[in-house]
């Protein structure tokens, strides 16, 4: 296992309020280098006391007693099927090679048209859950948009909308998931001696927003020389609230032919503190079928992303390569989360 290495990870921090070909070029550059980007000025979009109350919101729910939390368990019908609901302590592993996360989970997924059933107390804030879902969603339309500005797709091919098309959420559902995390003080019964709090894994989706909160660091990306970086939460001292950290998941990668990177992370964090984060997951629609991106770009990178789908592949449990027809999108999730939870389904 590489060994932890407490560089700052470097990442860079694109102010997407203007959507110039520069800042579309500016994406793509941290897309296709790091798979990670921090994205400000995003209060026109996502207000940041929508971040903050939804916060409080998380506290609030993961505060309650296990028999409350569990009546809403993950895939259950109460919480409204698969990969909804609560997930228990050491319930998943994101490195299924490692024993379960100590951490406790729990998704909501966009409402079609309702959101799914709630437990107290997010049911009383559905209003706001599904408000905060619709900023999450704007911010990813935007960041998928300026890839496909970047990516020069041809305007007869559905042009710089090429991507935000496939997430439109109007037009029907998705795998798409929010999720509040909540990563307790541990002690020798759960297991202590580990220092690692979410295992090392790369995002199942197209991209991931990651919200956290000051004081609160923890995760940890692996760079191509093996070693792991931090990403701190707060980047620069001319910012009042942590910047959004957004970053690209094995899909949107296996889409663009590893031009794109899905980097591995994982959280670690002595077992003394306690942390809440929160991701919103955003994936395609689940019939957009994965086929090749009408871009120039993609095409001149041509196989140099081999070794990047190599790694996935591995990752994902698929063996050696693929080769065949095109998957859907969720066809691509349903592998996933077999691995993740190993469901039958
Ligand atoms: O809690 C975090 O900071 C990251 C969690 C994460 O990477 C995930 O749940 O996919
Ligand atoms: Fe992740």
């Amino acid at each position: 296992m590489p060994q932890p290495d407490q560089t700052d990870a470097n990442i860079p921090m694109i102010d997407i309020s203007n959507p110039t070909p520069d800042v579309a070029q500016q994406v793509l550059d941290a897309a296709s280098t790091h798979g990670f980007l921090f994205v400000q000025q995003h209060d026109f979009l996502l207000p940041s006391e929508q971040v903050e109350s939804m916060f409080n919101l998380s506290a609030q729910f993961f505060a309650q007693p296990t028999a409350q939390k569990s009546t809403h368990a993950i895939h259950s019908e109460a919480a409204g099927g698969i990969n909804r609901g609560w997930v228990t302590m050491a319930g998943e592993a994101l490195d299924p090679s490692h024993p379960g996360d100590p951490k406790e989970a729990f998704n909501i997924s966009p409402p079609h048209p309702d959101l799914q059933p709630l437990p107290s107390p997010l049911s009383d804030s559905s209003t706001e859950i599904k408000k905060f879902l619709d900023s999450c969603h704007a911010i990813c339309t935007r960041i998928l948009t300026l890839l496909g500005t970047a990516l020069g797709i041809e305007k007869k091919e559905g042009g710089e909308k090429w991507f935000a098309d496939r997430h439109d959420e109007s037009k029907g559902p998705s795998g798409t998931i929010f999720r509040m995390l909540f990563y307790p003080q541990t002690n020798a019964a759960h297991g202590a001696a580990s220092s690692i709090r979410a295992g090392a894994h790369s995002d199942y989706g197209s991209i991931t927003l990651l919200f956290r909160l000051p004081g609160q660091p923890g995760l940890e990306i692996l760079k191509p020389d093996q070693t792991w970086a931090a990403v701190p939460v707060h980047p620069s001292s001319d910012l009042v609230t942590p910047p959004i950290l957004v970053n690209i998941g094995d899909l949107l990668s296996f889409w663009t032919n590893g031009m794109l990177k899905s980097t591995v992370h994982r959280v670690t964090f002595s077992g003394g503190e306690e942390r809440y984060s929160m991701a919103y997951f955003c994936h395609p629609l689940d019939g957009a079928r994965l086929e090749a991106v009408p871009s120039m770009v993609i095409e001149a990178f041509g196989n140099k992303g081999a070794d990047e789908l190599e790694s996935q592949r591995e990752r994902l449990g698929l063996g050696g390569s693929e080769g065949g027809e095109a998957l859907t999108a969720k066809e691509h999730l349903d592998r996933r989360l077999k691995v993740t939870y190993g469901l039958k389904a």
